[in-house]
C-alpha cells in the first residue's frame, strides 16, 4: 500500500522533524533556523540515484543512512557540526509504504546518533529511478570554516580511517570478490552501504589543518582538488595509504584492485593538509578520537596529483575517480 502524499508525511515524516521547533510539525510552508551564538551557518546538499549512486538491493535503512551520512561528511569537511536537514524524495512506482517505514527508521537512528533533525523536504513520484536528495545545516565559529585552498608546500597530508573499502565493497556486491571470505566481504559492503562520517574529526580541525575535504570521489581525485585549489602539487605515497584487513586480503589476491582503491570513490573519510609544526597534535587527536589518522603524503610547488609506488617511482593511472560526465 502506498498512502497519499500528506497522509505519508504526517506518518513517516513528520515524527523525525518533532524535536525542532522550527520545522513547526511540518505543517508550514518553510522552517526556520538560526545557528547557535557567535556562529555561522555552513550548508550542503547532495543528491543519490538508483543506480548511480547505491544498488535497487540497497535495503532502505542503510540507504537513508548514507543519503544524510553523504551530507554530513561534506559540513564535516567544513569543520562544521549538525544543525538539520531537509529532504527531498522521488519516489519510483516500487517503493510502498513498508519501504518508507524501513527508510523513515533509519533517519530516526541516524538523527539521534549525529544529533539533528528533519526540518522539511519535499515528496514527489518519478516514473524514473528513486532519487533522494538531502540538504544539510551545520555550524561553526564565524570564519572558522576549513576550505580546500589553504594547504602549504610542506604540509602533511592526512586522511582518517581505511581507504577503499567503499569502492571494494561495490565490487563485493556486484560478485568480484568471491576470493575473499563472507565475513571480509559483509565488511567492505558495509563500508559501501554504510559510511562513517568523521563529525567529530572536522570540528576538532579547525585551527590545525590549513585545508580539507571529504574523499567521495576517489582519494586521488579529492586530492587533486585540494593541490589545485591551493595552487600546489600533491604527492602521495602508495604504500603508507591505509588499508582494512579486508581490503589487504582483497590486495593480496589481485594488486591491480590497488587502482579500485585510489580512484574508486565511496570512502567519505577527510582529507586534510596539516603545517609540520602541528602534526605532533595528530597522534594525540587519533588517541583521543579513538580514530586512525595517517600520513599518506605532502604538498609541494608545482601541480597536479603525483603517485609514488615503494620504490618511489611515479605511477601511472588512467583515471582519478568518480565522474559523472
Ligand atoms: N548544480 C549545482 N549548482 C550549484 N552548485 C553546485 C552544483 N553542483 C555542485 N555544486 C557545487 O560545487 C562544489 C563541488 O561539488 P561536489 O558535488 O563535487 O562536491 P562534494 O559534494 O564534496 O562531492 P560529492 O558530490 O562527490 O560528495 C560544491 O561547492 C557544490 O556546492
Ligand atoms: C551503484 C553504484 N555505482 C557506482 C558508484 C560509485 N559512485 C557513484 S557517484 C560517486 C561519487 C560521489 O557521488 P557524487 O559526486 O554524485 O556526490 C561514486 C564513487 C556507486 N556509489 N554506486
Ligand atoms: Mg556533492
Ligand atoms: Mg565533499
Ligand atoms: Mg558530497
Amino acid at each position: 500500500m502506498v498512502r497519499g502524499e500528506f497522509d505519508q508525511i504526517a506518518r513517516y515524516f513528520a515524527p523525525l522533524a518533532a524535536g525542532a521547533p522550527g520545522a513547526f510539525g511540518l505543517r508550514n510552508d518553510a522552517a526556520v533556523l538560526s545557528p547557535p551564538p557567535g556562529e555561522e551557518l555552513v550548508v550542503t546538499l547532495d543528491t543519490l540515484v538508483e543506480g548511480v549512486h547505491f544498488l535497487p538491493e540497497d535495503p532502505p535503512d542503510l540507504l537513508a543512512r548514507k543519503a544524510l551520512r553523504v551530507n554530513l561528511s561534506d559540513l564535516a569537511a567544513m569543520g562544521a557540526r549538525p544543525l538539520g536537514y531537509l529532504l527531498s524524495t522521488a519516489w519510483s512506482s516500487r517503493i510502498d509504504d513498508a519501504w518508507i517505514e524501513g527508510f523513515t527508521n533509519g533517519l530516526a537512528a541516524d538523527q539521534k546518533t549525529f544529533g539533528l533533525h528533519l526540518l522539511g523536504g519535499d515528496t514527489v513520484k518519478t516514473p524514473g529511478p528513486l532519487t533522494l536528495s538531502i540538504t544539510a545545516f551545520g555550524s561553526l565559529p564565524r570564519g572558522g570554516a576549513l576550505t580546500r585552498s589553504g594547504a602549504k608546500t610542506g604540509d602533511g597530508l592526512y586522511v582518517s580511517g581505511r581507504i577503499g573499502d567503499g569502492a571494494l565493497g561495490l565490487l563485493a556486491l556486484r560478485g568480484a570478490l568471491r576470493h575473499l571470505s563472507l565475513s571480509e566481504q559483509e565488511q567492505l559492503e558495509q563500508a559501501y552501504r554504510l559510511p562513517e562520517p568523521r563529525c567529530s574529526l572536522g570540528p576538532a580541525l579547525i585551527g590545525l589543518a590549513n585545508a580539507c575535504l571529504d574523499v567521495s570521489d576517489g582519494l586521488l581525485a579529492d586530492a587533486a582538488h585540494l593541490a589545485e585549489e591551493s595552487g600546489l602539487q600533491v604527492i602521495i605515497e602508495a604504500p603508507a595509504v591505509p588499508l582494512s584487513d579486508a581490503a589487504q586480503a582483497a590486495l593480496a589476491e589481485d594488486p591491480e584492485l590497488f587502482t579500485q582503491v585510489l580512484t574508486g570513490g565511496d570512502d567519505y573519510e577527510l582529507a586534510f593538509a596539516i603545517p609540520p609544526v602541528e602534526e605532533p597534535k595528530i597522534a594525540v587527536l587519533s588517541q583521543e578520537l579513538g580514530l586512525s589518522l595517517t600520513r599518506v603524503g605532502r604538498f609541494a610547488e608545482g601541480a597536479g596529483v603525483l603517485i609514488l609506488d615503494r620504490g618511489g617511482r611515479p605511477l601511472t593511472l588512467e583515471v582519478r575517480g568518480w565522474t559523472h560526465f
